[in-house]
């Protein structure tokens, strides 16, 4: 805390500040109404004050200037309403906590020092040049996030400035009221973060922009890498800083970037709720955010079934050691990775010169065009056009055969049949076509005849419209081109191309995979994975592992829907993406930037990707030189004593640095059968809530677990409710749910609902036991009936306590523990 004088000066500080901030608030209020309803006003009277005029060519073209115009000053009057609503928006969000921070900088060379407020928008005083409040994004700003007091230096678009930082101070205002003032020697001082740290989980998460640490800042201000990597351990801010450097880039371009040319791909749906106040919160639209099955979902089309990757990991996780399984691994991890995309770029190479497989096409039980035919017919074009340009001449042939074919139908017998039955509706729709043609008719026919006054000349012999004749021709045609449209739309959405039977080519025997693939080598069981893949097609499935690399195929066949409208890509989660997926996204978004994030220690699927590190492929991805690297090593979701036994689950867990909050080591609970476990887990849940917590997450491994712990908690009185991969959104309270969809997200307590060897003992199970406990902020609780997972059993007995039957909290060791 500062002393009395310095307290005295910040409150009145903050009084002259709230004042001017009403003050304009009360000025600008009229302005926003008055322009909203000036707007409105211009776009009602729109027409009213373009004179239309197309007598002549000039008045055209002055008519079409006077619509531009008007257009002109309409889009004006809207932008400027919108940036005042912004305004008046973001001095309101100040008026409750106006700044955060402060730094005095004196600059070299000027004779003297500045105080800069920081907040989270910049306030001008209404002379344009005195900065009451800086927003902060601001260059100056970021002194406050990366230096301590003494010599100091910023960028600027016009060079570095430097000078010396002679105080740094950290406020606590809320509802306008001055609650706390700090000085701070160091970057952001503990004491802040230490409050804000130990505050309860909420269902939202929430923006650091107070108290972003400095390591994080220069994830948030990087605005120069192609890609940008983050590894950070469990709670390191990786999701935080993420969304902090979003509300950055979109201050820093606000000219050229707007939301929605920035994506985040998310871990799963709820996560997006999860993140979703905290850019609004800045003042900030929200990016687009999608999770990668919505979009393979998107890219893929309705006729198949996609398996998503949550029925993947559940497949992983409770399988059988059986042949099959040890197949579908095999498979999944050569379908993720980079030989594979290569092998698909040969593949389509091949298809070039030979092997293109096409569906007929079809109409009332006869083939109009035979598969054979497109082949021949896509062969015969230049071997030299690209594929996917083949592969539209094609479409183009097919759609004018139609039309060919089309015409010859209308003398087909079953066209007289559905004449007859044509209901009265249809005629009708005839009739009317057929009127407007005879208006036409008869305009023709005076036109003609004045034509053949004036140049006194019989004019051709014409016949008479007949109209029944017509009208029959009509339906007929109508007849046919009504049933001919869907044969149009599927050649234009390229149904012609046997996609499935393409992908399933490839997974015959080695030899033809090798030589379609330009020698590519198969992975073992290879027989196996390859009668497992097209079973799974033969019935319009897709496994997750397929999904990607199967649109990918279609891309390089079909041609690559590219977006090149979004400038920056950000994978959250990035360790449980594939190589297989990143090349993709990198093809997808060509003028993207790319942000990934991600730990490695919680890489949960089996196509996860090393991050961080030389034998890091992602280094690759768009050069080292276009490449930075960050880690984050300082956890601050959960409690030291959490930190400390998760990061003893993980064999590199050491670097990973507790901030120092303290808190009650990990408690280890026995009970005798698993009747008495779900008994202790409902009394223990009741006991938390009655000590305030408010989030409570029992985490299980499987979805199948997930469910039977509900049911059962349920049974014994107690209130949760059950998560699944459904679930839209986060709700206060108690609930269960597989580790899986914990992720990224994180509670006041867990509660590991069987920590057994026999459900945590593989080694692939560590990452999912790490990433359920690392969700704990100030509690975590692990339960079992039977012996207690071999990750637990190798850790040191001072990391937790115990609770053994019928007892209360000791830290007396398991018996397997010792
Ligand atoms: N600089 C900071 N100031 C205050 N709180 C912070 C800061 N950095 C992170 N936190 C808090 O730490 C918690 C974890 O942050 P976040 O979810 O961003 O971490 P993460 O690295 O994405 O975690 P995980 O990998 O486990 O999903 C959040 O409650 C967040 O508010």
């Amino acid at each position: 805390m500062v002393n009395e004088q310095d307290w005295i000066q910040e409150q009145e500080r903050l009084h002259v500040v709230t004042q001017k901030l009403q003050a304009r608030i009360a000025e600008l209020e009229p302005e926003v109404a008055g322009l909203q309803s000036h707007t409105a006003e211009i776009r009602r009277r729109f027409w009213e004050e373009v004179t239309v005029n197309t007598s002549t060519d000039e008045d055209l073209e002055e008519t079409f200037y006077s619509i531009k115009q008007q257009e002109a000053l309409l889009s004006e009057r809207e932008r400027s309403y919108r940036l005042r609503v912004q305004q008046w928006h973001n001095l309101n969000r100040l008026l409750k906590s106006p700044y955060f921070g402060r730094i005095d900088f004196q600059e070299d060379g000027l004779g003297y020092r500045e105080q800069i407020y920081i907040g989270v928008s910049s306030f001008v005083e209404s002379d344009g040049l005195n900065f009451l409040i800086y927003d902060w994004r601001t260059p100056i700003a970021s002194m406050y996030y990366d230096a301590s007091p003494g010599p100091a230096a910023y960028d600027t678009p016009g060079g570095r400035i430097t000078g010396t930082m002679e105080l740094k101070r950290q406020y606590q205002i809320k509802d306008g009221q001055l609650l706390n003032v700090f000085d701070t020697s160091l970057t952001i001082g503990d004491q802040l973060l230490q409050q804000v740290l130990g505050k309860g989980a909420d269902t939202q998460m929430k923006s650091i922009v107070a108290t972003i640490q400095k390591e994080q800042n220069a994830i948030i201000r990087d605005d120069t890498s192609r890609m940008l990597i983050v590894q950070g351990a469990a709670g390191s801010g990786k999701t935080s800083a993420a969304l902090q450097r979003v509300a950055y880039l979109l201050y820093k371009h606000r000219e050229r970037l707007k939301a929605d040319q920035i994506v985040l791909f998310s871990p799963n749906p709820m996560f997006n709720s999860y993140v979703s106040t905290v850019l609004p919160e800045l003042g900030e639209e929200n990016m687009q955010q999608a999770t990668f099955q919505e979009y393979l979902e998107y890219g893929l089309g309705t006729g198949l079934k996609l398996e998503d990757p949550f029925d993947q990991i559940e497949y992983v996780l409770t399988e059988q050691h059986t042949r099959q399984y040890e197949a579908r691994l095999k498979g999944i991890a050569y379908k993720a990775s980079a030989e594979f995309l290569q092998a698909l770029k040969n593949y389509s190479v091949w298809l070039g010169r030979e092997g293109m497989c096409f569906n007929s096409i079809r109409f009332r039980d006869r083939e109009l065009i035979a598969a054979k035919r497109m082949e021949e017919q896509f062969y015969s074009y230049d071997p030299s056009i690209r594929l996917a340009n083949r592969v539209a001449m094609l479409q183009e042939w097919l759609l004018k055969e139609l039309t060919l074919l089309e015409r010859k139908e209308r003398e087909e017998d079953w066209v007289q049949e559905e004449l007859n039955y044509l209901d009265n509706e249809q005629y009708d729709a005839v009739h009317k076509e057929l009127h407007q043609e005879r208006g036409v008719f008869d305009f023709a026919e005076q036109y003609e005849q004045i034509q053949e006054k004036l140049q006194n000349k019989r004019r051709r012999d014409e016949g008479d419209f007949d109209y029944a004749e017509r009208e029959e021709e009509l339906l007929v045609r109508e007849i046919v081109k009504a049933q001919f449209l869907p044969l149009r739309r599927s050649v234009k959405r390229m149904a012609f191309i046997d996609m499935l039977g393409l992908y399933a080519q490839l997974f015959g025997s080695q030899d033809a995979y090798t030589r379609m693939t330009g020698g590519a080598e198969v992975p073992e069981l290879w027989a196996d994975i390859g009668e497992q893949t097209r079973e799974k097609l033969g019935r319009y499935e897709l496994f997750y592992e397929d999904a990607t690399p199967f649109l990918y195929l279609k891309e390089l066949v079909e041609g690559m829907r590219m977006n090149t409208e979004v400038r920056h890509v950000f994978v959250d989660e990035g360790q449980d993406y594939s190589m297989f997926q990143y090349e993709f996204l990198k093809k997808l978004f060509p003028h993207a930037r790319m942000t990934v994030l991600g730990d490695f220690g919680q890489a949960i699927f089996t196509q996860a990707t090393e991050l961080y590190g030389t034998n890091s492929p992602l280094l690759r991805l768009y050069g080292e030189s276009d490449t930075r690297l960050i880690r984050l090593v300082r956890s601050y979701r959960s409690t030291r004593e959490i930190v400390e036994f998760t990061q003893a689950l993980l064999p590199g867990g050491r670097d990973i640095v507790p901030f120092d909050r303290r808190g009650a080591k990990p408690l280890l609970i026995k009970a005798s059968s698993s009747g008495d476990l779900v008994m202790r887990m409902a009394e223990d849940l009741a006991a938390l809530e009655a000590e305030g917590y408010q989030s409570i997450a029992v985490i299980t491994k499987t979805a199948a677990e997930s469910s039977e712990a509900w049911h059962r908690l349920e049974e014994s009185g107690a209130s949760v409710r059950l998560v699944t991969k459904q679930t839209p959104t986060f709700e206060h309270g108690a609930v269960v749910l597989p580790a899986y969809l914990a992720k990224g997200v994180e509670f006041d307590a867990v509660l590991i609902y069987d920590a057994s060897a026999r459900v945590y003992h593989r080694e692939r199970e560590r990452k999912l036991f790490y990433t359920a406990c690392t969700r704990a902020m100030h509690r975590l609780q692990l339960y079992t009936s039977g012996e207690w997972s071999p990750f637990i059993q190798a850790l040191d007995a001072s990391l937790y306590e115990v609770r053994a039957e019928g007892e209360g909290d000791s830290s007396e060791v398991p018996a397997e523990g010792r």
